[in-house]
C-alpha cells in the first residue's frame, strides 16, 4: 500500500525549500504527497522578499477538508509564521489524532529572515512540542526554545538533546549543521538510546532546504519503516545524496537548493 504523507508549511517559488520540497521529497520515497499551507513567501536562493501569511483559520479550512476525507500515514510541520496557525495546526492534531508527526520548528531561513515570529516561540514549544514524535531543531531553535546559550560543540550536543526531552517531547534529532567542519553531525535522542549520526560534509553552495528536506524524509520513511532510528538514519543518507546531486543544478544566484533526483532519470 503507497502512504499518504502531508506537509503542513509556507511555500518557496525556487521549489528549494518549504512544501515545494517537501512534495519532492515525498515523491522520491514512492509515498502520495499532500500539502496544507501556511504562508505564501516570496523567496529564493538569495533571500526573502515578503510573507503573506494564511489567516489561522484558512488553515484550520484546509486541514479539516483534507482530514476529512484522506487518510495520513505520516505528517511533516514545517513553517508556522505565527502564534494563531500553531494554535490551529496544534488543535487539528489533537482533533484528528494524527500520526507519526515529525516537527520541524522552522523559525529563521538560511538568509537570516525570520520566518515565525519571536513572540510564537513559545506557542511552539508550549501548543505543539508535545504534540510532535519527533522534532527536529538546529542549533539555534534548540537554544531559543530552551531559553539558552547556543551550543558551540559536537560534545556538548546530547545534553542539549536531553534538554529538549525534558520539554516533554517524545524524541529529538539535534541538527548540527550550523557547527561548520569537515563532517556533519546530528544528534538523535529517541526510545531510550542516544547516538551520532555522520555524514562527510558535502562542499557545495547548494545547500538550500536541507533542513526541510530531512524532516519531510524522516516523515516519509517512518510511513514505510517500522521505527523512528532507521527513518532518520535513511533521511541523513538520503539528504547528504540530494546534496551532491545539488551540485550538477544550476538554479539561482546564491544559496541553491539540494536536488530530489530519481535514478531512473539519469
Ligand atoms: N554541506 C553539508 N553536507 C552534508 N550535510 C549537511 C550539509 N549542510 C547541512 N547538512 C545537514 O543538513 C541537515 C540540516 O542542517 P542544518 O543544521 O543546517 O539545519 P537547518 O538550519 O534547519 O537547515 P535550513 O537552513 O534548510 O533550515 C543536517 O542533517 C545537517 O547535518
Ligand atoms: C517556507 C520555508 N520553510 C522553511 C525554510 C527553511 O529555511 C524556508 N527557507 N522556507
Amino acid at each position: 500500500m503507497i502512504r499518504n504523507v502531508l506537509t503542513i508549511a509556507g511555500t518557496d517559488p525556487s521549489g528549494g525549500a518549504g512544501v515545494q520540497a517537501d512534495l519532492k521529497t515525498f515523491s522520491a520515497h514512492g509515498t502520495y504527497g499532500m500539502s496544507v499551507i501556511t504562508a505564501l513567501v516570496a523567496q529564493t536562493t538569495t533571500g526573502v522578499s515578503a510573507v503573506h501569511e494564511v489567516p489561522a483559520g484558512f488553515v484550520t479550512e484546509q486541514l479539516r477538508t483534507l482530514l476529512d476525507d484522506v487518510r495520513v500515514d505520516a505528517v511533516k510541520i514545517g513553517m508556522l509564521s505565527d502564534a494563531a496557525i500553531i494554535g490551529a495546526v496544534a488543535a487539528e492534531l489533537e482533533r484528528y489524532r494524527l500520526p507519526n508527526v515529525v516537527l520541524d520548528p522552522v523559525m529563521v531561513a538560511k538568509s537570516g529572515d525570520r520566518l515565525l515570529a519571536e513572540e510564537a516561540v513559545l506557542a511552539l514549544r508550549d501548543e505543539l512540542l508535545p504534540r510532535a514524535d519527533l522534532i527536529t531543531p538546529n542549533l539555534p531553535e534548540a537554544a531559543d526554545l530552551l531559553g539558552a546559550e547556543e551550543i558551540t560543540d559536537v560534545a556538548d550536543m546530547p545534553a542539549q538533546a536531553a534538554r529538549l526531552r525534558r520539554l516533554g517531547v517524545a524524541r529529538v534529532l539535534l541538527k548540527g549543521g550550523h557547527l561548520g567542519g569537515s563532517s556533519s553531525v546530528d544528534v538523535l535522542d529517541a526510545d531510550g538510546a542516544v547516538e551520532f549520526l555522520r555524514e562527510e560534509r558535502v562542499d557545495t553552495k547548494n545547500d538550500h532546504g536541507t533542513g526541510c528536506t530531512l524532516s519531510a524524509a524522516t516523515a516519509a520513511l517512518r510511513a514505510r519503516r517500522p521505527d523512528w532510528a532507521t527513518a532518520v538514519r535513511e533521511a541523513k543518507e538520503y539528504l547528504s545524496g540530494a546534496l551532491r546531486a545539488a551540485e550538477q543544478l544550476e538554479v539561482g544566484q546564491g544559496h541553491g537548493p539540494v536536488h530530489h533526483f530519481h535514478d531512473r532519470w539519469d
